[in-house]
């Protein structure tokens, strides 16, 4: 499959009091018409790699392309070519839906009319609140206008930083199905989110933490590649359940999630001392193979 998206050695720091290495040789190729997801908690990396692949902040090191086009060199043409949805949707408060919309075709020297078939199925939702101001809409809504205004000059290929952080959970179930129609329109997106379960609805995932990637693969092989058989166990307080796995030796990872306790043991000593626990062997998620991506990291 053709590669858009090409990533070369990337690193990135910042300077300052404190010096963070905030992206360290990253290396990604993303086909045409991929829905390709970086998963990461906050500070992993991901802003960082985006504006740089935006043309928006240089690299230290390493190259990048967007279809052939150099990331430094070529940012103008760039530019014209993609849309960029930075994470806290970057939408004039004061302006309404409809001005909001109005300014950014403006910046691209185009109007609204001209491109509506592009965002028709989104807008049409926002427009009974076109002349709303923008502050005063929901995160979902907004959520809608800043995908329309990243939208309006017909990109190909889309960059979404973030976009369902702080967006309730239908607006989010929402948001990925627009994601899915706007991929049936041959259009490549590389979305960014520190939600794990969004990875599934991605094609392909790299998963990014401390500006490293530890894998990239379709998030079903990400869950085939994990190594171990993993349990989880339920008990009366999973705090005190914790704590005491932690102080056997036959133990390789625990940790709390959701309302359970996620354990792998060493070899098959599946000996546990804490009174009436259930323990059962479960399927990894993504967030179980990003756990143990992470601890294989420190080792
Ligand atoms: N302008 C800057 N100056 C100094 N440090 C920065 C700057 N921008 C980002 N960082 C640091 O670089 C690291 C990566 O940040 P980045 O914003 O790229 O990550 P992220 O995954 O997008 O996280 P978030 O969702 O919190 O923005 C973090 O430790 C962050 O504090």
């Amino acid at each position: 499959m053709k590669s858009i998206i090409s990533i070369h050695h990337v690193s990135k720091s910042y300077e300052g009091r404190t010096p963070v290495t905030a992206l360290q040789d990253i290396s990604l190729q993303i086909n045409k018409g991929e829905l390709f997801g970086l998963i990461g908690p906050d500070g992993a990396g991901k802003t960082s790699l985006f504006r740089i692949l935006t043309t928006l902040l240089l690299a230290d090191l390493g190259n990048a392309s967007i279809d052939g086009m150099d990331v430094v060199k070529d940012f103008r043409k760039i530019r014209m070519y993609i849309g960029y949805m930075p994470g806290r949707f970057s939408l004039y408060q004061d302006l309404t839906v409809e001005e909001n919309l109005k300014f950014f075709a403006d910046v691209f020297n185009t109007t609204i009319a001209a491109n509506y078939d592009m965002i028709s199925p989104i807008y049409g939702q926002l427009a009974p609140f076109k002349n709303r101001r923008a502050g005063k809409l929901s995160g979902g809504m907004k959520q809608k206008l800043a995908l329309c205004c990243a939208l309006i000059h017909k990109p190909y290929i889309l960059f979404l930083d973030e976009p369902t952080t702080g967006v309730d959970p239908v607006s989010r179930k929402e948001f990925w199905q627009m994601l899915r129609a706007l991929k049936e329109q041959n259009i490549t997106i590389m979305v960014s989110t520190p939600y794990m379960d969004e990875a599934a609805l991605c094609d392909r995932i790299a998963l990014i933490q401390a500006g490293k990637i530890m894998q990239v693969d379709t998030p079903a092989q990400v869950i085939a590649n994990y190594p171990f058989r993993l349990y989880k166990a339920k008990a009366s307080n999973n705090y005190r359940l914790l704590e005491t796995v932690k102080e056997q030796d036959n133990i390789l990872l625990s940790y709390i999630s959701g309302d359970q306790v996620r354990l792998v043991f060493k070899e098959n000593d599946r000996r546990i001392d804490f009174p009436g626990i259930e323990l059962e062997e479960v399927e990894p998620t993504i967030e179980d193979c990003f756990i143990q991506l992470m601890k294989n990291e420190s080792d």
